[in-house]
């Protein structure tokens, strides 16, 4: 099963190599702005998942606003570690 290091991993090791039909090239590619947009429409699809949707469903929703987060923490340099240490 895919973990939050291994999808980071994945994610960092695109960035670099930016494969054709990738969308996390994609959405590298739309900057910080738009990174941020999808950001926010996960955040709140996590919010009504979690009001008014099953748990499977919410927790999906979860699943892609990690995905976000992790593409963001990519476009923006940050290691894991810079994260974690605010834990
Ligand atoms: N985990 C994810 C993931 N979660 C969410 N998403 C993206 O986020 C979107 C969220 O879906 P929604 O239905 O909410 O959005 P949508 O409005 O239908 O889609 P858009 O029109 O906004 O793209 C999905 O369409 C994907 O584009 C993801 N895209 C990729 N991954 C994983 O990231 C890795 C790299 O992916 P690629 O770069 O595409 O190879 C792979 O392991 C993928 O499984």
């Amino acid at each position: 099963m895919k973990t939050f290091e291994t999808l980071f991993a994945e994610i960092s090791d695109k960035a670099v190599s930016r494969p054709e039909g990738s969308g996390t090239v994609r959405e590298l590619d739309t900057g910080v702005h738009g990174i941020g947009k999808k950001v926010v429409e996960e955040a709140a699809e996590v919010w009504m998942a979690c009001e008014y949707e099953t748990p499977e469903q919410a927790a999906e929703e979860i699943s892609q606003l990690l995905y976000h987060l992790q593409v963001m923490m990519v476009a923006k340099g940050l290691r894991l570690e810079d994260v974690y240490r605010h834990l």
